[in-house]
């Protein structure tokens, strides 16, 4: 089966944490994550959450750390999910593909209705 590489950014705002809703065209829909994407060939990590944070929601970001890797088997497909923490520098949100973001404060983290893979990165996190 394909293993897809993707990283996703837990961005960080004064004590609140951004989270955004898949839309119904995306697969697992209408799930929450940490905004993200693939990584392209020749890609590092780090320049590939920078990119995909700017095309999904418009903003720049400095990085801050990075959480261990969440590999997950959904049915059709496998994930490694790379996640890092960030801090919103720059720009003001205008999603491109997501149906909604929130800020959120961390002990209202758990209530979301989570895409699996990234549970363990939400536990992490938590537990920080
Ligand atoms: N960006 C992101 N993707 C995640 C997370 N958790 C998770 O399971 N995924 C999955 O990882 C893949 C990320 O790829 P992507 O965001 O570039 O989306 P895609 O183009 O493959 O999927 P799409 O065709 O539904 O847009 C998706 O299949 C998504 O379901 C997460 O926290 N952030």
């Amino acid at each position: 089966m394909k293993i897809l590489k993707v990283t996703c950014a837990i961005i960080e705002k004064g004590g609140q944490t951004l989270v955004v809703q898949r839309s119904n065209k995306m697969k697992l829909p209408l799930k929450w994550e940490f905004p993200g994407g693939k990584i392209e060939e020749n890609e590092s990590e780090e320049e590939c959450i920078i990119r995909e944070i700017k095309e999904e929601l418009n903003i720049e970001i400095e990085l801050i750390s990075r959480l261990a890797t969440s590999n997950f088997n959904y049915s059709n497909f496998s994930i490694q999910l790379v996640p890092f923490i960030a801090r919103h520098t720059k720009g003001v949100i205008r999603l491109s593909e997501h149906k909604q973001y929130l800020w959120m404060s961390n002990k209202n983290l758990k209530n979301l209705d989570w895409a699996e893979a990234d549970i363990p990165i939400v536990n992490e996190y938590l537990n920080l």
